[in-house]
């Protein structure tokens, strides 16, 4: 059984240490219990307990077809468990579908992103559903210069770093990233580590899943 124990509940509105809130969240616990998992009809993961407190990052690791990308789906409520029991400070996520979705930034294999459009336009169009400043999320990337540019040229790494600039657009506590630094060059990656640094100082969770060093110091390891 893959576990990571000690569910406790905070209290409702949690203040970070940098003394920020998310705007509509107040940050919290999450945790999961004996979650299960089943893709094309086989179990992946069963009987798998985590919970992860303000501030606090996972790194999900294990080999290729271990469920890392699933257990993430699954907490991003993408796919239903099998079995098992997630929360946000105590209460089901299924209980309010909206309210996880706000709460949750993921970064998948798939970045959806639409070849015609520049950066900015990408940008500018999850800043309308979700708030926040494209200019400051290119800027987090250092991603400026090619703001206009249509995302069709872009590289493979340039590509990574936009779908990172989403996760910095309006105030959402939670980030579950599937690979982050996945084609990102040695910069690229320092500026990630800022971000997800900030994330945390403000009382963010962060759940990552890699096969490649990533600049999350303290993060704890979740075998899978
Ligand atoms: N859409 C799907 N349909 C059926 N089976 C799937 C599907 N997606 C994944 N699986 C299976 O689920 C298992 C877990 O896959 P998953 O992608 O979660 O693993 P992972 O740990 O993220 O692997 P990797 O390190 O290669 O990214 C694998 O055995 C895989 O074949």
């Amino acid at each position: 059984m893959l576990e990571f124990r000690g569910c406790l509940k905070h209290g409702k509105g949690f203040r970070s240490r940098g003394g920020t809130v998310f705007r509509g969240d107040p940050g919290g616990v999450l945790a999961a219990e004996d979650l299960a998992a089943r893709r094309g009809g086989r179990v992946v993961f069963a009987g798998l307990s985590l919970r992860a407190a303000p501030g606090e990052a996972l790194l999900l690791l294990g080999p290729n077809g271990a469920g890392k990308s699933t257990l993430l789906r699954v907490i991003a409520g993408l796919l239903r468990p099998a079995a098992g029991r997630l929360a946000w400070e105590g209460e089901d996520i299924a209980a309010d579908a909206a309210a996880h979705g706000a709460r949750t930034r993921y970064l998948g294999h798939q970045d959806a992103i639409k070849p015609a459009l520049t950066p900015a336009e990408d940008l500018a169009f999850w800043a309308r559903l979700r708030g926040g400043e494209p200019a400051a999320a290119l800027e987090a990337l250092g991603l400026s210069a090619l703001a206009g540019l249509p995302c069709r040229t872009l590289s493979a790494g340039q590509r990574r770093r936009l779908a990172l600039a989403r996760l910095v657009l309006g105030d959402a506590p939670l980030w579950l990233l599937d690979e982050p630094t996945l084609g990102l060059d040695t910069a690229s990656v320092a500026r990630l580590g800022t971000l997800l640094a900030a994330h945390r100082a403000r009382g963010g969770i962060v759940l990552a899943a890699t096969h490649l060093p990533l600049p999350l110091p303290g993060a704890r390891d979740f075998q899978l």
